[in-house]
């Protein structure tokens, strides 16, 4: 899943990609790179970041995914908790609603269900504005956590109608998370296989890679693979990363090992 930010404030890349043009480009070269996917976000949620208005959201968003749905064959995947966007969007071709709040937000539930789409559930401790802010959790177990919250949220689809081969689930790494919790996280991460759903996770150029090395977002890709590979021999299916030539052939290694 390659990382397209379509917002003045991403954590990473944030303004490079804002014109529906340079937007397109980008993404045409993840397809070129080997994405699968194309997660489209017009809200950064890193920790901190400002919120945005739903008609910025829609006016970022909708347009990318017209444009790359209309010029390339890869899955468009809406990184949005807003229901405007997920209907919208989904008119627009997208197949994917990547809600990093998990559809708790007003009205959410309900337009993803009636929009057909594929949903990808992902843990959060808290909101993106203070989830950072000495995260904790019962008993400080936060896999057990995760386990408790994404239940919680794949029974409130399976009631609104959202049927399990729509699922995804995604434990949130960075989302009100310590580095431990992080670590912790990834080293556990194979108890998520108890969902036999499929397993999304992101950590691409995340805090956790400097916390743990000290070195800044433009120089985090070779510890972003190595936790990348790790989560692939834990059991997941789908890669969030920024850049996408570099994680293709790391994964791509890795499988070869793994299958034989
Ligand atoms: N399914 C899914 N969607 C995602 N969308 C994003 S945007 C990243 C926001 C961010 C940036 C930086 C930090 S930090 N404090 O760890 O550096 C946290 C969150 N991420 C994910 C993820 O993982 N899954």
């Amino acid at each position: 899943m390659g990382v397209l930010n379509v917002t003045p404030d991403s954590f990473s890349d944030g303004g490079r990609f804002v014109t529906r043009d340079a937007a397109l480009a980008q993404a045409r070269r993840m397809v070129e790179e080997g994405a699968g996917i194309i997660d489209v976000g017009g809200e950064s949620t890193r920790p901190g970041a400002a919120p945005v208005s739903e008609a910025q959201e829609l006016e970022r968003v909708v347009p990318v995914v017209d444009a790359i749905a209309r010029e390339l064959d890869v899955i468009i995947s809406l990184d949005t908790s807003t229901p405007a966007v997920m209907r919208e969007g989904a008119a627009a071709g997208a197949g994917l609603i990547n809600d990093v709040r998990s559809l708790r937000r007003p009205g959410a539930l309900e337009a993803a269900a009636a929009s057909g789409l594929a949903v990808c559930l992902m843990h959060m401790n808290g909101e993106p504005g203070v989830m950072q802010e000495s995260p904790s959790y019962p008993g400080d177990d936060v896999v057990a956590d995760v386990q408790r919250f994404l239940r919680e949220r794949v029974d409130a689809c399976l009631a609104a109608g959202i049927t399990r081969e729509r699922l995804v689930i995604d434990p949130g790494f960075g989302f009100g998370k310590t580095l431990a919790h992080n670590l912790h996280l990834l080293r556990e991460l194979d108890v998520l296989a108890e969902f036999e759903l499929p397993l999304l996770v992101g950590m691409s150029r995340k805090s956790m890679i400097g916390h743990a090395l000290g070195r800044p977002v433009d120089q985090r890709l070779p510890a972003g693979l190595a936790l990348h590979v790790m989560a692939l021999e834990r059991g997941a299916h789908i890669i969030r990363a920024h850049d996408v030539r570099e994680t293709v052939d790391a994964l791509n290694m890795a499988w070869a090992v793994l299958n034989g």
